[in-house]
C-alpha cells in the first residue's frame, strides 16, 4: 500500500503529464479529468468548505464531492425543469479524459428540499431550495477500485487550473483511509425543544384524522422536529463513521454549503435508474425492534399482518405504481411487501420496477415520483395543502431527496429521512409518520421517537 503523500506525489505527476491533452482552450461546457487511485475507499474524508458525500456500506459504495465547478440552484414548482435546463447544458458539452481506463467518470450532485415554496426568505446558512452540483474534486470508489476526478468549467487557462486542482488534491488525498479517529466515550446529548410538543402532536393527528374520516384525505405524514444539544461540538467524520456501522444498509448523506451541515442516513431510494429500467423504493408501515429474538419476531408477524400498516403501505405502492405507469412501457407487478430490518426500526417494503420510455431522465423522473405518499401524503395535492395549512415545521431537505446524477442524466435519488441539520453542537434531527384510519396518536409519537434514536444515537459517538 502507498503512503498517502506517495500517492499525492504520484497523482500530481499524473496530472503534470495529462493537463495538456484537455480541451481547456474550449469556449463553454465542462471537462473532467479522472485519475486512478491505489487503493478503495470506505469513507471520505472531511474537509472545511463545501462538500458532499454518499457512503453505503452494504454495496461498498462512496462517492464523495469538494468545492465547485459548476452550480445551479432553483426554486418554486418549476425548479426540476430549471434545473435539468442546466444539467442538459452540462451534459451535451462535457468531455471526459480517463487515461488510466479506470472506467469511471464525473459526476453531479442533484438535491431539493421537500417543498418547492420556500415560505421565508432562506437564512444565509441553509441550503438553496434546490441545487445541482458538480465538485471541482470528486472521489469515487466501488468494487474495490477508486478514482479521483477532477472538473472544471470551460475556457480556463492551464496554470489556472492545475493551481486550482494541484490545491484540492493537497487537502484531500493525504487524508484518504486515515487510520480509524479513536473511539470516543458516548457523550450525554441535551434535549432541546420538540417541536410540535406533545399536546400539539396530539391535536395534529387527531385533525388528520379528521379530514381522513371526511373523506378529505387517506393518508397524511406529520412530522416533528427535536433539538439536541452536544456537550461537545459534533465531529462529522466521527458522525460519518457511526452511521456507515449502524445502518449499513443505508445511505449515508452529508451535505455542507456553509457552517451547517445536513446528515441522513436513509433506507429509501425516491430512485434507481440505469439506463431505461428503474428500481422504487416503496416503504411505509413501521413498528420498533426488540432486543429479545422472540419479542422482535412477534413484532416482524404482527407488522406484516396488521391491516392498518398494510394499507398505509398499498397506498404507496400504489401511487408508485400509478406514478411509474406515466412514463414507463412496463410496470412489473410490485415486489413485497417484505420487511426491512434497521437496528432501530422495522418497515414494509415494496420493490416496484418499470422499463421507462426512452430518453427518460433523472429530472423528470423526480418530478413525476416525489413527493410520495410515504413522506407526504394521499391524494398528493390535498395531504400537501393541509401539511401547508397545518404543519407547524418547516421541513427544508427533511423529506426532499438527494443523489447522484451521472453525466447522460441517469442517476439515482435518496428520500432524505433519519437526517439532521447540523451547527457546532447543535443538531436538529427530523422524523415523521404516516397517518390513516385507525392511526392512534401516541403510537405515532412513538414511532417518531424510534425513528429520531437512528441519528440521536449515532450523535452520541460523533
Ligand atoms: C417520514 C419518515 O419515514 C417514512 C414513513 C414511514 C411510516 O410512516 O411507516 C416509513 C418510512 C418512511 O417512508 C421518517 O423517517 O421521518
Amino acid at each position: 500500500m502507498l503512503a498517502p503523500l506517495k500517492t499525492l506525489e504520484q497523482i500530481l505527476a499524473r496530472l503534470a503529464e495529462t493537463i495538456d491533452s484537455l480541451p481547456l482552450t474550449r469556449s463553454e461546457g465542462f471537462v473532467s479529468l479522472v485519475l486512478e487511485l491505489p487503493q478503495a475507499l470506505t469513507i471520505a474524508p472531511e474537509i472545511p468548505g463545501p462538500q458532499f458525500q454518499f457512503t453505503h456500506n452494504h454495496r461498498g459504495e462512496v462517492r464523495a464531492g469538494y468545492g465547485i465547478a459548476g452550480e445551479w440552484t432553483a426554486q418554486g414548482e418549476a425548479r426540476l425543469q430549471t434545473l435539468r435546463t442546466g444539467a442538459k447544458r452540462m451534459s451535451a458539452h462535457w468531455e471526459h479524459l480517463d487515461p488510466d481506463e479506470t472506467g469511471f467518470s464525473g459526476f453531479a450532485m442533484l438535491g431539493f428540499a421537500s417543498s418547492p415554496v420556500t415560505d421565508a426568505p432562506s437564512e444565509p446558512d441553509t441550503l438553496p431550495n434546490a441545487l445541482l452540483w458538480l465538485p471541482e474534486l470528486a472521489l469515487s470508489s466501488r468494487a474495490g477500485q477508486a478514482a479521483v476526478i477532477l472538473s472544471t468549467a470551460l475556457p480556463i487557462a492551464r496554470e489556472e487550473v492545475f493551481a486550482r486542482w494541484k490545491t484540492r488534491l493537497e487537502q484531500v488525498i493525504p487524508r484518504l483511509n486515515q487510520p480509524a479517529l479513536d473511539p470516543l466515550t458516548p457523550a450525554r446529548l441535551d434535549q432541546g425543544p420538540t417541536e410540535p410538543d406533545p399536546a400539539r402532536w396530539q391535536d395534529l393527528v387527531l385533525s388528520a384524522l379528521e379530514q381522513i374520516e371526511q373523506a378529505h384525505l387517506e393518508k397524511v405524514v406529520v412530522c416533528r422536529r427535536l433539538r439536541l444539544e452536544g456537550h461537545r461540538r459534533f465531529d462529522l467524520t466521527r458522525l460519518n463513521a457511526a452511521l456507515a456501522y449502524l445502518f449499513p444498509s443505508c445511505q449515508v448523506v452529508t451535505i455542507r454549503r456553509h457552517a451547517t451541515s445536513f446528515v441522513a442516513a436513509t433506507p429509501e431510494r425516491l430512485f434507481t435508474q440505469q439506463r431505461d429500467r428503474i428500481e422504487v423504493d416503496a416503504i411505509a408501515g413501521t413498528v420498533c425492534r426488540a432486543a429479545s429474538a422472540d419479542r422482535d419476531a412477534e413484532l416482524t408477524s404482527a407488522l406484516r399482518t396488521c391491516h392498518k400498516n398494510l394499507h398505509e403501505h398499498m397506498v404507496v405502492v400504489d401511487a408508485v405504481t400509478d406514478a411509474l405507469g406515466h412514463c414507463s412501457r412496463h410496470v412489473e407487478p410490485p415486489d413485497g411487501p417484505r420487511v426491512m430490518q434497521l437496528n432501530n426500526a422495522q418497515h414494509l417494503w415494496s420493490l416496484v420496477r418499470a422499463d421507462l420510455d426512452p430518453g427518460m431522465d433523472v429530472f423528470q423522473l423526480a418530478e413525476l415520483l416525489h413527493p410520495t405518499p410515504a413522506t407526504n401524503g394521499h391524494p398528493c395535492e390535498s395531504a400537501r395543502a393541509w401539511l401547508r395549512r397545518c404543519e407547524p415545521i418547516r421541513r427544508g431537505w427533511y423529506t426532499g431527496a438527494a443523489g447522484i446524477i451521472e453525466p447522460d442524466l441517469t442517476g439515482e435519488l435518496w428520500v432524505l429521512l433519519r437526517c439532521a441539520e447540523i451547527h457546532e453542537n447543535t443538531a436538529d434531527l427530523y422524523a415523521g409518520a404516516g397517518i390513516v384510519a385507525g392511526s392512534d396518536p401516541d403510537s405515532e409519537w412513538q414511532e417518531t421517537e424510534h425513528k429520531l434514536a437512528a441519528m440521536s444515537t449515532a450523535l452520541q459517538f460523533a
